[in-house]
């Protein structure tokens, strides 16, 4: 051999010694890391002092914890057994985690800046959404609060009323057509319908219902709201369900609401995995993202464009969030504002925040309407005193909602609904429907009762002492009393049970876990303010520095909806609907799970 060829042979073993030693040190890293965090660091994490239920080596207890159709016996089982803060398994036994139905721990952790979302839902929703305001953790964060704030006030909130209204209308408008030349969507029945379909087929004959699936129309609806008051965009996809950026959404969600799948998991910790070996729900959400932002980009230069030419005028006529949120950016300090691509992370969030959310929480109201007729008649005639006629229900001043310069949308297809007297403006028949008592409390039980956030997580950043109201009976025997402390470690996490709280016993009383409106006329002492930190005396939309800027515009999006439909339309149940929980509570058909989100109801005329 030539003394070349030796010499590369000698590189060649060396690099093949220096490559096996490296790997058998990441192997052994991988061994040491594995057995310290499952064998070596549980011994000396304190929540394994709490009480809490048993779990074998690899059993975990998110079932219990997350999902809807188990969490409301589990919570209520564990709390019976184990008192108010107890640990409970995450992956496996090692992982030990803290759940508390007791609001000075809840207070504590989601108002203390030494908890954090945990950074796999951070990743989970900056991959869909970008890096908008509910990834942001620290001085980022509250710098977008501040800016994003403003756009939520009473005022701002009030000034979309218009945009509620007609697109409920809008929306009934396409009931009406349904019902008018009847005819079953076959996709939204079930090929095999169950037997609550037969059952409701002889009550639906009787005032000519249909079945029709309201999630999807609700979903649809509230897409369109959101594209008007967030960024004064008509999306349109009441009209064409096809319409581009809607289908995109829908698709990418569709791929998200399959839950959590282990390839979900290892994509997380292993982002590689998408671009090496992109499965279809890769291609589908990567493909939505594009057309996502493509769109969002044109629609923040325009916006942009629009907002300095006002601004140069002085003139102040945008009023949509995004317009809202331009103006906030351009009196920053430049070093401070936001970017485009900032701009347009804030725009998906507003579309994920602010349609999903609300339409499933209309959707669940009008399934509750469904099993209570008495109700749901009570609040007809509710809203029939304030409006004149049942069927035709709105103003005669048109509102004038400019969607683009080009685009004047129009904003009825039907006569308008015209209210008690044509001398009431809009807004002032808005202020009695707004201030309606049991639309108010109908709304606000929907919410209690089906949280579309099902909790939230938070993870400890440093070791911490977590003050406590109820005492916790450690599994050595110390009692932790009333006003002590909790240890919790850094990396520790924490399940706040947004929909647990609500169903508490101790606060709403023994029927906590039924549909009665009437409770918010009088709330018991324990879900009054300061008792109840809540937002809205509820856990519904969160606490602390990061709770729901939507609260407002959810519930005034509600009652515009449901004081629009209601006077027209009369719901009935067509299916046993169930709950599932992917990011948001979403009700399905029972035993027809692979259809996805749906609801129908038999939906008929009203007629007085
Ligand atoms: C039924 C409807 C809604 C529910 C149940 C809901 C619930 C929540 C909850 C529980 C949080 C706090 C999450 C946490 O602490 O981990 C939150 C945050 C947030 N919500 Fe909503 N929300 C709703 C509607 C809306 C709407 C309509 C918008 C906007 C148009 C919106 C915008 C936001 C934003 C921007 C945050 C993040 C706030 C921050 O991190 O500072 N939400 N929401």
């Amino acid at each position: 051999m030539s003394p070349v060829n030796d010499g590369l042979v000698t590189v060649l073993v060396v690099g093949l010694k220096v490559s096996a030693v490296c790997i058998v040190l990441v192997v052994a890293r991988g061994v040491v890391w594995f057995l310290n965090m499952v064998l070596i660091m549980p011994l000396f994490d304190p929540l394994r002092k709490l009480p809490g239920p048993k779990a074998s080596a690899l059993e975990n207890h998110f079932q219990d914890v997350m999902d809807p159709s188990r969490s409301s016996n589990a919570h209520e089982k564990w709390q019976k057994k184990f008192g108010k803060t107890f640990r409970f398994h995450g992956f496996g036994k090692h992982d030990y985690r803290m759940m508390s139905f007791d609001f000075r721990v809840v207070s504590h952790v989601l108002n203390s800046p030494t908890y954090e979302k945990p950074w796999q839902t951070r990743a989970l929703l900056a991959r869909l959404i970008g890096r908008g305001i509910f990834s942001m953790e620290g001085n980022e964060h509250k710098f977008q609060r501040r800016l994003i704030g403003p756009a939520f006030t009473l005022q701002s909130v009030k000034s979309m009323t218009p945009i509620f209204l007609q697109k409920a209308q809008q929306m009934c408008d396409q009931w009406e057509l349904l019902i008018s030349e009847p005819f079953v969507d076959a996709e939204t029945v079930p090929s095999d319908p169950p037997p609550a379909y037969a059952a409701v087929a002889t009550a639906a004959e009787k005032f000519k219902g249909v079945t029709v699936d309201v999630a999807h129309w609700i979903s649809r609806a509230s897409f369109d709201v959101i594209g008007l008051a967030g960024f004064d965009y008509n999306f349109k996809a009441l009209e064409d369900e096809s319409e581009e950026v809607y289908g995109a959404y829908r698709r990418m969600f569709d791929v998200a609401d399959k839950g959590p799948r282990l390839r979900g998991i290892l994509e997380l910790y292993f982002p590689i995995i998408r671009t090496l070996w992109p499965d279809n729900g890769t291609k589908v959400t990567n493909e939505s993202l594009r057309i996502i932002e493509k769109a969002g980009n044109k629609l923040v230069a325009a916006k942009k464009a629009t907002v300095m030419a006002e601004t140069s005028k002085q003139e102040n006529q945008q009023r949509d969030i995004l317009s809202l949120l331009i103006k906030a950016n351009l009196s920053n300090d430049p070093s401070k504002r936001l970017s485009d691509a900032e701009l347009l992370d804030q725009c998906s969030t507003f579309l994920l925040a602010g349609s999903d959310s609300v339409s499933l929480a209309l959707a669940w109201c009008l399934h509750f309407l469904s099993l209570n007729p008495e109700i749901q008649i009570r609040l007809r005639n509710e809203l029939l005193s304030i409006i004149d006629t049942a069927h035709s229900l709105a103003t005669e001043e048109p509102c004038d909602i400019a969607v683009t310069p080009d685009d004047k949308y129009t904003l009825r297809a039907t006569p308008p609904p015209t209210y008690r007297s044509s001398t009431h403006s809009i807004h002032e028949v808005w202020d009695e429907i707004e201030a309606s008592p049991f639309l108010d409390a109908v709304i606000r039980e929907t919410l209690r009762l089906c949280p579309p956030v099902h909790g939230t997580i938070r993870v400890a950043t440093a070791d911490d002492q977590i003050p406590v109201s109820h005492p916790v009976a450690l599994q050595d025997g110390t009692i932790v009393e009333k006003g002590g402390f909790i240890s919790i470690r850094k990396g520790s996490y924490i399940h706040i049970p947004i929909e647990g709280l609500n169903f508490s016993t101790d606060i709403w009383g023994k029927d906590a876990l039924e549909f009665n409106p009437d409770r918010w006329t009088s709330l018991p002492q324990n879900a009054r303010s300061p008792a109840y930190p809540g937002l809205g005396n509820m856990m519904t939309f969160g606490m602390g520095p990061h709770s729901c800027l939507g609260y407002r515009f959810t519930i005034n999006e509600m009652k515009a909806f449901l004081a629009t439909i209601l006077p027209q339309f009369v719901f009935q149940p067509a299916a046993k609907i169930a709950k599932y929980n992917s990011i948001l509570t979403r009700p399905y058909v029972v035993n027809k799970f692979e259809l996805g989100t749906q609801l129908p109801l038999v939906v008929g005329r009203y007629s007085s």
